[in-house]
């Protein structure tokens, strides 16, 4: 099945977490079953924290693109578009919270389950449970900004 990463436009393809270009990132791939979002990805040994167990940045950088995925999803949903339709809804993180609530096994699949609990202006917020073996290992807030024309052009200060 087709995921929400592999219609990104070329111009968006290269984030380390989710862009199809970029290789060395995570390359992601999230889809919709019913109303839920869900990302499956496998760590490597070197995502390791404790031996035995994932590094928590990478749960953190997993649930956050896993959010804007879905955030963008969410809106071609609400507008019944079709994912390949223009104007695109890119979105960015404006604020992401991971609650870590037991350590995560490194030695088989994660999966990451979201729910879209807001969808107001240019606004989501991405609810993710974050499942290894079936028991939740953390979870994640997301909110998540279509991103504004002019992003990444205003100078700092
Ligand atoms: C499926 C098909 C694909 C199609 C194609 C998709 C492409 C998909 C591209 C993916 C790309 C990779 C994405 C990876 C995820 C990153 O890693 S993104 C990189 C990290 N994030 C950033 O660099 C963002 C930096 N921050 C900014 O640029 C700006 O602060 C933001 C987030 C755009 C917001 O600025 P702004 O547009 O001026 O926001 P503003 O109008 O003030 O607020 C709008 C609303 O958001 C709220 N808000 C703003 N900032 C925050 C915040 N920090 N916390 C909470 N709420 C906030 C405001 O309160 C407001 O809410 P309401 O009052 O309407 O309820």
């Amino acid at each position: 099945m087709d995921a929400f990463q592999d219609h990104y436009p070329e111009n968006v393809a290269h984030c380390y977490g989710c862009g199809r270009l970029n290789d060395h990132g995570h390359q992601i791939k999230t889809v919709w079953e019913g109303d839920e979002t869900v990302t499956r990805f496998t760590p490597e040994p070197y995502h390791t924290s404790v031996p035995g167990f994932v590094y928590g940045g990478l749960i953190a950088s997993l649930i956050d693109c896993h959010s804007t995925g879905s955030a963008a999803a969410a809106m071609y949903r609400a507008e019944g578009r079709d994912l390949d339709s223009l104007p695109p809804f890119r979105f960015v993180t404006g604020s992401l919270h991971v609650d870590f609530l037991k350590p995560t096994p490194i030695d088989g699949p994660i999966e990451l389950r979201g729910r879209i609990t807001e969808v107001k202006g240019r606004k989501v917020v991405v609810e993710t449970a974050v499942l290894a073996a079936g028991v939740l290992t953390a979870r994640g807030n997301v909110v998540a900004i279509q991103m504004p024309e002019d992003f990444g052009t205003a100078k700092p200060g």
